[in-house]
C-alpha cells in the first residue's frame, strides 16, 4: 500500500505541532489536510501557526492551506489525528466518525465511552481489537469500513501506566498507588499558553480535572476487553486504588511523577521489579512499527535521574524513563517516572496507534 493520507485537527496547537513534526517524512503517512479554528482557516500553515518546537517547521507542511474542521475538507483522509481543544472536539470528532472516518484523538471527550478504546500504544494496544473486530465484522457483511474513534489517554496517565502494565502482568494486582506529578507547561496548550509570569520562579499545585483523569483512566487502561469483544471492563476500586496530586512546573516538555505502590500479593524484590521493567517489550516493537521504541521502558540507575531535559527524548520521546526504584517504608516500592507529554503522552501515541492499526490492515 502507498502512503496513507493523514489529516490533523487542531494542527496549530501544542499537540498539533507535534503531529506535524512526527508525520512529516513518515514512511506510511502523508500530511494531506490540516485543520484548526476559523481564525487560522484559509491561511498557509506557516502564517497561521506560532511554531514553538525546537526543530524547524517542516517546509512542505508550512505551505498547506489550513482548512475548517469539516467532514468535507477531510473526507479523503485514511486517518485523522485530533489535537483539538476539548471545548470543540466533541461534535467535530463525532461528525467525522459518523461520516466513516478513522479518528485518533487526544481530546478527553470520548475517553469514558465503553466502546471507545483508551490506548497508550506501548501499554494496552490489545484494546484496539475492539476496532479491529468492528471493521472485520463490517467487511464480512459486505459493508464499507465504519468510522471510529480511538482515544489517547491523558498525558500524565500515559507515563504512569507504562511501568504498571508489566508489573501487574508479572506480580499481580496493585492494591494502592499514589502519584505526585510535576507537569510541563506545554501540557497546558498554546492557546493562550501558560502565562510565564505565573510559572517563573514558581510552581502551581493545581491542574483542573487532572487528578480525576489519572485516577479514572488508569483503571480503564489496565482493564480488559469484555467478553462481548466490543467494550472495555475497567478495573474496580477493589482491584486498584489510585490517588493523584498534580503540579505545574517550569519545564518546557516532559512530565515527572513520584509514584508509590503497594502490591496485593506482597512486595517483589527491587531487583525483580527492575528486571521485569527491563524485559518488557510492547506489541508495537514486536510488530516493527516505524516509530516503536526499542525499549518502551528505560530503567535508570543514576541516583539523580530521570530529569526532563536529559531523559525526555529517550527512544525519540516514545520511551518512558523509570528511576530511583527503591523500597517504600509505607507502601512497597517507590520510583520516579518521566514521560514526554506531547510524544508518548499525546501526538506520538497517536502516530504509534495508527502504525499498529496499519499493521493490522484496519486503516
Ligand atoms: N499538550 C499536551 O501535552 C496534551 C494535550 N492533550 C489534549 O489535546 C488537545 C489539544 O491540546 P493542546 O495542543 O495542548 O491545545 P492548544 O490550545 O495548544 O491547541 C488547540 C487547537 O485547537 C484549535 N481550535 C481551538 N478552537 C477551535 C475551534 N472552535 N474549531 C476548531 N479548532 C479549534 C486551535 O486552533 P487555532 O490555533 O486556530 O486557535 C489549536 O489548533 C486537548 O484536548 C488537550 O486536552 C492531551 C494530551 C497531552
Ligand atoms: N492536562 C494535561 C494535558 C492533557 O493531557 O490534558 P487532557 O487529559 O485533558 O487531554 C496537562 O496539563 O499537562
Amino acid at each position: 500500500m502507498g502512503l496513507r493520507k493523514a489529516g490533523v485537527l487542531g494542527a496549530t496547537g501544542s499537540v498539533g505541532q507535534r503531529f506535524i513534526q512526527l508525520l512529516s517524512n513518515h514512511p506510511q503517512f502523508e500530511l494531506a489536510v490540516l485543520g484548526a479554528s476559523s481564525r487560522s482557516a484559509g491561511k498557509k500553515y506557516k502564517d497561521a501557526v506560532d511554531w514553538k518546537q525546537t526543530s524547524l517547521m517542516p517546509a512542505a507542511a508550512g505551505e498547506i492551506v489550513v482548512s475548517e474542521c469539516t467532514v468535507e475538507a477531510f473526507k479523503d483522509c485514511d486517518v485523522v489525528f485530533s489535537g483539538l481543544d476539548a471545548d470543540y472536539a466533541g461534535p467535530i470528532e463525532k461528525a467525522f466518525k459518523e461520516a466513516g472516518l478513522a479518528v485518533i484523538s487526544n481530546a478527553k471527550n470520548y475517553r469514558r465511552e465503553k466502546d471507545v478504546p483508551l490506548v497508550v500504544p506501548t501499554v494496552n494496544s490489545e484494546h484496539l481489537a475492539i476496532i479491529e473486530k468492528r471493521v472485520k465484522d463490517a467487511t464480512a457483511a459486505g459493508q464499507k469500513r465504519p468510522g471510529f474513534i480511538v482515544c489517547i489517554s491523558n498525558c500524565s496517565t500515559a507515563g504512569l501506566v507504562a511501568p504498571l502494565r508489566p508489573l501487574v502482568d508479572k506480580f499481580g494486582p496493585i492494591e494502592l498507588l499514589t502519584t505526585t506529578t510535576m507537569q510541563a507547561i506545554s501540557g497546558a496548550g498554546f492557546s493562550p499558553g501558560f502565562p510565564g509570569i505565573d510559572i517563573l520562579d514558581n510552581l502551581v499545585p493545581y491542574i483542573s480535572g487532572e487528578e480525576e483523569k489519572i485516577e479514572w483512566e488508569t483503571k480503564k487502561i489496565l482493564g480488559e476487553i469484555a467478553d462481548d469483544g466490543n467494550s472495555v471492563k475497567n478495573l474496580s476500586d477493589d482491584e486498584i486504588r489510585v490517588s493523584a496530586q498534580c503540579n505545574r512546573v517550569a519545564v518546557s516538555d516532559g512530565h515527572t511523577e513520584c509514584v508509590s505502590i503497594k502490591f496485593k500479593n506482597g512486595a517483589p524484590s527491587i531487583d525483580a521489579i527492575k528486571q521485569c521493567l527491563r524485559d518488557y517489550q510492547c506489541e508495537a516493537t514486536i510488530l516493527n512499527c516505524p516509530s516503536a521504541p526499542e525499549h518502551a521502558i528505560h530503567v535508570l540507575e543514576e541516583e539523580n535521574r530521570p530529569q526532563p531535559r536529559l531523559d525526555r527524548d529517550r527512544d525519540n520521546g516514545y520511551g518512558v524513563s523509570v528511576g530511583r526504584i527503591r523500597k517504600d517504608p509505607v507502601l512497597d516500592v517507590k520510583m520516579v517516572i518521566l514521560s514526554h507529554n506531547t510524544i508518548i503522552g499525546a501526538a506520538g501515541s497517536g502516530v504509534l496507534i495508527a502504525e499498529i492499526l496499519a499493521a493490522k490492515n484496519v486503516i
